[in-house]
């Protein structure tokens, strides 16, 4: 995974005196997942919008594949994008819409690439049936067959779940999964974070249009297990006392003064035991257990806010 394919830095856009986003840098590499997360209105779909080419940025640069958008406007062609509708024609039929579509862009060997497409996301092409007629997660799966028309290297989703009953979730989260086995970079946003944990391989999280925090998947599951801190006068006198009376093997110093144990089965009372026995003093232990959600609150929280 080190094809970086796009590449911001300090993407800023400005709407008069609103500055929807600000100096964000992110790399996105082959075949990631990359999981845009911020509260409504924190910039995630003007920022898709911006790697998308629907909108120019303000200022700051956009590289893909190493060479600047600004010399090669066709990148923005291996984008399929799919931000709010999908603007479907609700009185046709699934294969209709690609239709109309794969021919405004002039792509060869439409009815195959229609029937796979459709195939892809669970729809039957057979299916005469008019669009207006389809459920959210059917219309919204469409919409996904509609960014992919014309084979796209990156598949841009704003809120692809939004509105969906859990059944419909579970589908576009299998979907993405599947379409991501085969390769395709993926940059989603949502504020569930739940559920974009669930697929996204890395996160940016977006507060006030800032990127507050890009974080991977291990160390924000890392970030979120469950441990306990210790506080003390120094972790390194308390280390070699746990290892070889509690034989603790997963633990981390923090700041010098706390110790993160990740070790199960090891109960606070035996920490303490252990280590007020061999003088080192305890000053805070307590039992440490982040939800996803904590942590993203806790990030946007103390990012601080920015005003215009
Ligand atoms: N065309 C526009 N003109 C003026 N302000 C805009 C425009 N588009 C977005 N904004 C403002 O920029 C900020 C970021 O909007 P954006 O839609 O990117 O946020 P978001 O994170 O996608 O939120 P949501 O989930 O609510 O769509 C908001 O304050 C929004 O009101």
């Amino acid at each position: 995974m080190s094809d970086c394919i796009i590449e911001m830095s300090g993407l800023t856009k400005r709407y008069k005196s609103k500055t929807a986003v600000l100096n964000a840098d992110l790399k996105i590499f082959k075949g990631e997942i990359v999981g845009l997360i911020g509260k409504n209105g924190a910039g995630k779909s003007t920022l898709l919008k911006m790697i998308g080419g629907l909108i120019y940025p303000t200022s700051g640069e956009l590289h893909f594949f190493n060479r600047s958008s600004g010399e090669n406007q066709s990148f923005f062609e291996r984008m399929g994008v799919l931000i709010e509708n999908a603007g479907l024609y609700p009185h046709y039929s699934a294969y209709e819409n690609l239709n109309l579509l794969a021919m405004a862009y002039g792509l060869k060997d439409r009815n195959k690439q229609i029937e796979k497409l459709l195939q892809l996301v669970g729809l039957d092409h057979k299916n005469t049936a008019k669009v207006k007629s389809y459920s959210m997660g059917m219309k919204q799966r469409l919409g996904i067959a509609i960014a992919l028309l014309g084979s796209p290297d990156v598949l841009i989703l704003d809120e692809p779940i939004n509105g969906l009953d859990p059944e419909g979730i579970v589908e576009i989260r299998q979907l993405i999964l599947e379409l991501n086995k085969d390769g395709l970079t993926i940059i989603i946003s949502s504020h569930f974070l739940e559920e974009l944990s669930k697929i996204a391989t890395k996160y940016a999280i977006i507060h006030q249009g800032e990127i507050v925090e890009v974080i991977s998947r291990e160390e924000l599951l890392q970030k979120c297990e469950e441990r306990i801190e210790i506080g003390v006068d120094e972790a390194k006198t308390a280390i070699p006392v746990l290892e070889r009376e509690l034989q603790i093997s997963k633990y981390k110093v923090a700041y010098g003064q706390t110790l993160y144990v990740y070790d199960r089965n090891i109960e606070i009372r035996q920490i303490t035991k252990v280590l007020v026995d061999h003088g080192v003093s305890v000053d805070s232990i307590y039992k440490h257990k982040q939800s996803l959600e904590q942590y993203f609150l806790e990030r946007t929280e103390s990012a601080g806010d920015h005003y215009d």
